[in-house]
């Protein structure tokens, strides 16, 4: 049968079931089920009506394309792109499933993060001095040493430089990045406002997660920044792959719903005051590339492994929050 004889039809959300069901002889059921709000489809039937090819765009996977007839996958992800109907359902469903789940994940939007990892060496190097004062603030930069099991400081450690945008441009150079703007941007679209031209963004973090070493704990942005609005949306740009061994992110979706009290450290974690997630919380381990942007509800409750890998290390830049002032 020649391509000219499948027809290939953009998807809406009514049809994505059954491209499920088309799609679980291919990947299995379980990965799709979780994953429908969010995707652009398109399909092509063949001259009985049978299904022959789906071509999925999951705005936080990518595409992904199942179809075995030469030169109809190029159809089928033009019909599902080309498709307004398509493309705006996907981006509105991730940007409600942001705002119902709490957090979305950008798998590798940012080709530049070796670079910048470079440059946040570059950072370290040029360091003048440490910290104890984990809250350090307004006086620049403030290079915040790490703490063993004790709590007490290890020389030449760094935890986290806080205010990292004022020891290297790059950072806020990453943040306000087109990319990351335009997605903070349609987050906010959705809520049924008027999104501002830009996004505010304040308060800049890097953390170099070295092998052994963590980052922070149990915690809801908002406990630091000091507001419960449910509006804030937080940063996380992993500069490196990270998974369960070198330190990834952990959340519990739908947590940002809720209030969480938050206590004095121990540990490792003896500087700042952390929550806990309920015993029949689910958490999730956010395993993404290098270069991936994690957007979060300010009041979503995470927390980042300790990084166990022997030599790998986990860089990471983080902002304190995006907000669109005049909705807030
Ligand atoms: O290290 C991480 O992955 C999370 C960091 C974080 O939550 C924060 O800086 O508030
Ligand atoms: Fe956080």
């Amino acid at each position: 049968m020649a391509p000219a004889d499948f027809v290939v039809e953009a998807l809406r959300g009514e049809h994505l079931e059954a491209a499920a069901r088309f799609l679980g002889a291919f990947a299995g059921p379980a990965r799709w089920e979780d994953r429908l709000r969010g995707v652009a489809a398109a399909v092509a039937r063949g001259e009985g009506g049978e299904v022959c090819g789906v071509a999925l765009l999951d705005p936080e996977m990518g595409w992904e394309v199942h179809c075995g007839i030469p030169g109809l996958g190029s159809r089928l992800v033009a019909a599902a792109s080309a498709s307004a109907a398509g493309a705006a359902f996907a981006a509105a469903s991730a940007s409600e499933a942001f705002w119902a789940r709490g957090f979305q994940a950008f798998p590798g939007l940012l080709a530049q993060a070796p670079l910048i990892r470079e440059k946040m060496d570059l950072m370290m190097r040029g360091a003048s001095g440490a910290t104890s004062d984990w809250n350090a603030v307004n006086e620049g930069a403030a290079f915040v040493s790490a703490v063993d099991e004790r709590g007490e400081v290890i020389p030449g450690r760094i935890l986290k430089v806080q205010a990292a945008a004022c020891a290297s441009s790059a950072v806020l150079e990453l943040f306000a990045s087109p990319q990351v703007v335009e997605r903070v941007r349609q987050l906010y679209e959705v809520l049924g406002q008027e999104a501002p031209k830009h996004v505010d963004v304040f308060g800049t973090k890097f953390f170099p997660m070295w092998p052994g070493g963590v980052s922070v704990h149990w915690h809801q942005d908002g406990h630091f920044f000091g507001t419960a609005s449910p509006r804030i949306i937080s940063c996380g740009i992993y500069l490196e792959d990270t998974d369960e061994e070198n330190g990834c992110l952990q959340v519990v979706p739908g947590s940002h719903t809720r209030s969480f009290e938050h206590v004095k450290g121990e540990g490792l974690h003896a500087q700042g005051e952390w929550a806990r997630p309920d015993d029949s919380d689910e958490i999730l381990d956010v395993v993404v590339p290098a270069g991936s942007v994690v957007l979060f509800n300010s009041r979503l409750l995470h927390s980042a492994r300790r990084n166990q890998h022997e030599t790998r290390t986990r860089y990471s830049l983080h902002l304190g929050r995006f907000f669109a002032a005049h909705i807030i």
